[in-house]
């Protein structure tokens, strides 16, 4: 089959693998172009950002960048000419894993994987970890992050919200305990407030901003019909029950900036209102689907939040608060290898034990953004009305939820009739990120 042949299937089958070889879907489109762009940007960062680097690194960076960049040129060939993908030659602690699984696909499809043949998860999965494999082959730039600027101007272009929703959440925590209703409305309006900070991901090329004369949580509220599931009810069920003294919330998180910090104020309510004794944030072990955050992302968000004092008392407050949650160890933050590589969760148990097993300790577990959901239902075309249950396919550590804004074409979970609905409206309903699921399974 040539990339260009016409005569193959052109659209998903149900049940099947979400991948570039069906030519109508947005895993095509996605592979076809947005991965060459993604590529191609990074280069012109690092063609951009020279002298500056060299400045900062010394000359002998020089000479690793041309090796760099050169490389990152030949990674943009073997996409646009559907080349057969490689094994992962640097040394990272996840190399064997990702070898491992090229071998399986290698044998699962009978040659060597290909990026528009191969599933469209494994395809993006490994672009990413040969951006980051260039550079751990160097010397000086092992733990370079390209993305990082964007990272940064993103979180500066999303102020105002931080702003808003920072001065809401300390005075929260000041009030503390509340009466249980009202203590359910403000976590509600958090759930959601993380829920759309997922719109926040700088893989799509239109970015997002607050409109600017909206108030953050009339906004919110006007998302209302945008969600096309709200298990939020079953969140608030699972979390008073719980016995006290003993409450682990995992948070696997996604994007840097604007929705990581949204997902810290949630922690911090849940904290407030005694719903959580613990919170373990769960980030990425390298640069990863641009602006997901890593544990430098993370520290750097509450950074900023202490230098922000000329612009809000709230924040560097917050982030003392914060601090302190870490420090004493109410709060942590890991980056397991596990959410870098390209399994679904169903092979989690198999693939890494003991994650499983710490996250079975949780009383729930929150998957932010669209790459998670692709994974916990296995990246697959289901019919819509397929039940989450079913579509998790046995991964069930614990009680679970996904927050996620729709920005790849699969779901589940849908009343029949409800996704024929949306397309009505919305023909690009499930890649604008205009709409919105908190489904649970527990
Ligand atoms: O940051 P998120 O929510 O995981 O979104 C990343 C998603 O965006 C996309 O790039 C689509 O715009 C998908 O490839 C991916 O699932
Ligand atoms: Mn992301």
């Amino acid at each position: 089959m040539s990339l260009h042949d016409d005569t193959i299937d052109t659209v998903t089958p149900v049940n099947a693998l979400l991948s570039a070889k069906y030519r109508r879907s947005f895993a095509y489109l996605t592979v076809r172009d947005r991965l060459p762009i993604t590529v191609t940007k990074v280069i012109d960062c690092l063609v951009r950002d020279k002298e500056k680097i060299v400045k900062t690194l010394g000359e002998y960076t020089r000479e690793e960048l041309k090796k760099i960049i050169g490389s990152f040129s030949e990674l943009k060939n073997e996409l646009l000419t559907d080349k057969p993908f490689k094994a992962i030659t640097s040394d990272g602690p996840d190399v064997s894993s990702w070898n491992a699984y090229y071998m399986k696909e290698n044998e699962r499809e009978g040659s060597e994987p290909r990026w528009f043949h191969t599933s469209w998860l494994y395809a993006e999965c490994y672009m990413y970890r040969r951006i980051h494999e260039a550079f751990e082959l160097s010397i000086s730039m092992k733990t370079f992050d390209p993305f990082h600027k964007q990272k940064k101007e993103a979180f500066f272009s999303s102020l105002a919200s931080v702003i808003i929703l920072g001065d809401h959440v300390w005075q929260q925590c000041q009030m503390g305990n509340l009466p249980q209703l009202a203590m359910k409305e403000e976590l509600l309006r958090l759930i959601k407030v993380a829920l759309w900070g997922n719109q926040h991901d700088l893989s799509r090329p239109s970015g997002y901003e607050l409109p600017e004369e909206s108030n953050l949580f009339e906004h919110i509220d006007q998302l209302h019909e945008c969600i096309l599931i709200d298990d939020s009810e079953c969140i608030w069920s699972i979390l008073t029950a719980a016995v006290k003294g003993n409450s682990v919330i995992d948070i696997v998180n996604d994007n840097a900036g604007y929705e990581i910090f949204t997902d810290l104020c949630l922690a911090d309510v849940l904290c407030t209102f005694s719903l959580a004794d613990k919170v373990r944030f769960h980030v990425k072990a390298m640069p990863w689907f641009i602006s997901d955050a890593t544990k430098y992302d993370f520290y750097w968000v509450l950074q900023m939040m202490a230098e922000l004092s000329h612009k809000s008392s709230s924040l560097p407050a917050l982030a003392t608060r914060w601090e302190e949650y870490l420090q004493s160890g109410r709060w942590m933050v890991e980056a397991e290898d596990f959410w870098t590589l390209p399994h679904s969760y169903n092979k989690m148990k198999a693939t890494d034990n003991n994650l499983y097993n710490k996250l079975s300790e949780a009383t729930l577990v929150i998957f932010k953004g669209d790459l998670n959901y692709r994974k916990l239902v296995g990246e697959t075309n289901w019919l819509a009305t397929e039940s989450f249950a079913n579509a998790l396919q046995g991964f069930h550590p614990a009680p679970l939820v996904t927050l996620r804004t729709l920005k790849a074409d699969l779901i589940c979970g849908l009343q029949p009739g409800q996704a024929e609905m949306i397309a009505a409206k919305s023909r690009d309903w499930m890649i604008s990120g205009n709409y919105a699921v908190i489904q649970f399974d527990g």
